[in-house]
């Protein structure tokens, strides 16, 4: 296990976790990274580390440039456990080290993880010599949890970035101009979408910290590193979390006997025929993270369930749970729900009010067909869209 000089003197130390196909929750095609980087100064610095069960790998990839004793500086730019796990057995090598961590919250917590250790708390406008190098510190709360941060290494250019701008994309490529460009934007917007979606607000805060930095490499703590299309992950951060969306629709749903899949069928046509571009998912057959990932970008949601047992479908109420969390909460997205059912025909309304929690305006009062829909209920179901 090599470790990779990213720019003279700093290496990528990181770990690659090829088989990584659930994320609490997300679903992770490709795989992941957990992006370690150590510079060599005169105070050698390593920042974030990996999972611990990588521990060995990162211990490796380190060892591949110096004695891993040698470690000073541990920065710890986020708490969570796929960034700071391996932080005990590193300090095992090099005791003597000092970690940094944000202020208040990351040196609140860090002993609740890792015990006793020597810990120092950094905040904004902080900064730390290492030798020939600086590391200024931006506090970036929320994006992902209370203690996140970015590094920013002026003399470089580098800001290291953690959870900002990073994706789930397992490769041995290091760099953004070394790999497919519209996967790794896709696995962007995707973790943009399951991780980041609900902070917009905290996330604009962090690129307006950016205004006034020259960047020319964004080391993340997942996947690749950006250094050819800064600018356009930049912008497509300043679009997502501002909520800008397209008019195009989602439809999502499940069914039992097919009824809300037909009315399913009718609304995404009818949203073509009124060019408004519509994709179809049933949540039987797509994940809830793949779906959301389309959501960040579109205007319109339509979301169906039949009623089962007084209520909505399980695969249903958990992609609503899922929604209701992420949602940024934002007015101009619109949405409505329709379902087909027997007797009592709770799930419609139900759908509606979990829509509306989600923070969606409703676009369309709720469409309940009773049994299976006629021609003349899908032909209203049309109209009502048309003419909405
Ligand atoms: C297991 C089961 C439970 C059901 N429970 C209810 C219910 O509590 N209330 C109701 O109105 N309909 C209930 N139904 C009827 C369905 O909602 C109805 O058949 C509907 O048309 C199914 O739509 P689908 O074809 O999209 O699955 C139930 C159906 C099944 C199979």
């Amino acid at each position: 296990m090599q470790a990779v000089e990213i720019k003279k003197g700093i290496y990528w130390v990181g770990v690659i976790d090829w088989n990584l196909r659930n994320f609490h929750g997300y679903q992770t095609g490709r795989g992941s990274s957990y992006n370690a980087y150590l510079i060599i100064d005169e105070k050698i610095t390593l920042i974030d580390t990996a999972k611990v069960n990588f521990k060995d790998e990162i211990m490796e990839r380190i060892s591949s440039i110096i004695d891993p004793a040698k470690i000073d500086y541990i920065i710890c730019n986020h708490l969570e456990q796929d960034h700071s796990g391996s932080i005990p057995t590193i300090m095992k090598k090099c005791p003597n080290a000092q970690i940094f961590t944000c202020m208040p919250n990351g040196l609140k917590n860090i002993p609740k993880f890792y015990g006793d250790l020597a810990y120092k708390g950094v905040k904004a406008g902080d900064s730390l010599s290492i030798g020939k190098r600086t590391l200024q510190f931006i506090p970036v709360p929320m994006l992902h949890w209370p203690d996140s941060m970015f590094t920013y290494c002026p003399e470089e250019k580098i800001l290291f970035s953690n959870d900002g701008f990073g994706q789930h994309f397992a490769s041995t490529e290091r760099f953004d101009d070394q790999v497919d460009f519209s996967t790794l934007m896709y696995e962007a917007k995707k973790y943009y979408a399951n991780i980041l979606m609900l902070y917009g607000r905290q996330a604009k805060t962090a690129l307006s910290a950016l205004k006034d930095i020259d960047v020319k490499m964004i080391a993340t703590g997942h996947g690749i590193i950006w250094r050819s299309h800064i600018s356009e992950i930049v912008e497509n951060y300043r679009k997502w979390s501002e909520g800008e969306t397209s008019d195009e629709a989602v439809v999502v749903y499940d069914t039992m006997w097919h009824s809300t899949e037909k009315m399913a069928r009718t609304i995404t046509e009818a949203f073509a025929r009124r060019n408004i571009p519509a994709k179809m998912y049933d949540l039987k057959e797509n994940h809830i993270s793949d779906i959301i990932t389309e959501i960040l970008t579109k205007k319109y949601l339509a979301v169906g369930s039949p009623t089962i047992n007084n209520t909505i479908m399980p695969t249903v109420a958990s992609f609503l749970c899922y929604l209701r969390g992420l949602s940024p909460k934002d007015k101009n997205r619109l949405a409505f729900a329709f379902g087909s059912y027997g007797w009592g025909g709770q799930s419609i309304g139900e759908v509606e009010d979990e829509l509306k929690k989600a923070g969606f305006t409703i676009w369309l009062d709720k469409i309940r067909i009773k049994n299976i829909p006629s021609k003349e209920e899908l032909e209203n179901i049309t109209k009502l869209i048309l003419e909405k």
